[in-house]
């Protein structure tokens, strides 16, 4: 492995506290010849010097600009405007392959620099996904459920997982009936972890118990927790005209938030809500209540990070070589900027 330079940047965006990669696994991964540099960064959630101790070089905010061209810069979030050429090896969440706002400008900056995106979204293996950070949204999103539920959801902070577990067990969920949709996959674990802590009154259901969707019993629920990956049109699960239809159901924690998508499966939701206001109310009699809160990881950085790194560093070995899932993530960037010069997509991207 010690060919690979690995250089944590400092995010630009200062609500991020999480980390792609944390001490401990720097520190592994240094041992095993890598180098890593790390950069100083004040909202991080892992202090610099914890990298440090692990034998990472330690450098300024933002001083990737400046480093080697060997340097593989991992972030998360958005990179800063300048500079206007990017020349390195990025590797980071770069939603611009999907036509999103600044995609086109983004990959201009990697043309002119002769630099590379390899997007953590699709680094895959058969199509799906070996990285992400979906575990800790759901139980983030399950958790927040109960609390809106019981009528004890505040305004949002980043915080550990035991404030937000002694605030679900003080709102008190014994016996709440709740039901996770997407309950296989990965945010679904998490939220049916979070609500088995609770002691709610619990059931799962995957893409088999939906194929005939039975409304009424999903409509039976005091909680429903949405973590499907939607890719094909089918059946909502809560329609405008459910709002005024006999029901248990009082909050919809939608994890999966495709609130803009022809997908949506709760379109009586048709907009995020934030950390100020997590939760929106959307029927009145009976009420409902509806979130969807888009980063919901972010309010468990240090249980979000470490879950993700324990996820990248198996990847590290085979990043010189662009072999297994980096192969995929650089024919996504390769088809994206052939596209964007106007030739066929070469490569269909990867899913969302
Ligand atoms: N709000 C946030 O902060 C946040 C964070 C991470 C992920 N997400 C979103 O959450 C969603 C789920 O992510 P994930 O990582 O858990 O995906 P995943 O692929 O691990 O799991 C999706 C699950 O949905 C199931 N599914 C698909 N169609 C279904 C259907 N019709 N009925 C029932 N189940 C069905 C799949 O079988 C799978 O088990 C994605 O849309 C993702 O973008 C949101």
């Amino acid at each position: 492995m010690s060919s690979v330079h690995l250089w944590l940047r400092h995010e630009t965006r200062s609500t991020e506290r999480r980390a792609p990669l944390v001490p401990h696994d720097a520190a592994r991964l240094v041992a095993d010849g890598v180098r890593v540099t790390v950069e100083e960064s004040p909202q991080r959630v892992f202090d610099v010097e914890a990298y440090r101790a692990g034998g990472c070089h330690v450098t300024p905010a933002g001083s990737w600009v400046d480093a080697p061209d060997d340097a593989h810069v991992l972030g998360i979030k958005e990179l800063p405007d300048e500079p206007a050429a990017l020349r390195h090896t990025h590797i980071f969440f770069g939603h611009a392959y999907k036509g999103q706002d600044g995609a086109g400008s983004l990959l201009a900056r990697f043309a002119a620099g002769g630099g590379e995106l390899l997007d953590l979204e699709y680094l895959t293996v058969d199509g799906r996904r070996v990285i992400a950070f979906g575990y800790w949204a759901g139980y983030v999103g399950a958790a927040l459920g109960v609390l809106a539920a019981r009528g004890a959801l505040a305004p949002l902070h980043p915080m550990e997982r035991a404030e937000l577990d002694a605030l679900v067990r003080a709102a008190g969920a014994d016996g709440m009936s709740a039901l996770v949709v997407g309950a296989q996959g990965r945010s679904g674990r998490g939220a049916l972890d979070a609500l088995l802590a609770a002691n709610t009154v619990l059931d799962g259901w995957d893409r088999e118990d939906t194929r005939v969707l039975d409304r009424e019993a999903l409509l039976d629920h005091e909680l429903l927790v949405n973590c499907v990956l939607s890719t094909t049109p089918q059946p909502a699960f809560v329609r405008p005209e459910d709002l005024t239809a006999p029901r248990a159901l009082r909050v919809v924690a939608d994890v999966t938030c495709d609130v803009t998508s022809e997908h949506n499966l709760v379109p009586v939701n048709t907009a995020i809500t934030s950390w100020e206001e997590p939760a929106r109310r959307v029927g009145d009699d009976p009420p409902l209540d509806v979130i969807a809160v888009d980063n919901l990881p972010s309010l468990l950085p240090r249980e979000a990070s470490v879950a993700f790194s324990a996820d990248l560093v198996p990847l590290v070995p085979t990043l010189a070589g662009r072999r297994g899932p980096w192969r995929e993530a650089l024919r996504a960037f390769v088809a994206a900027q052939a596209h964007r010069a106007g030739g066929p997509r070469a490569v269909a991207p990867g899913p969302s």
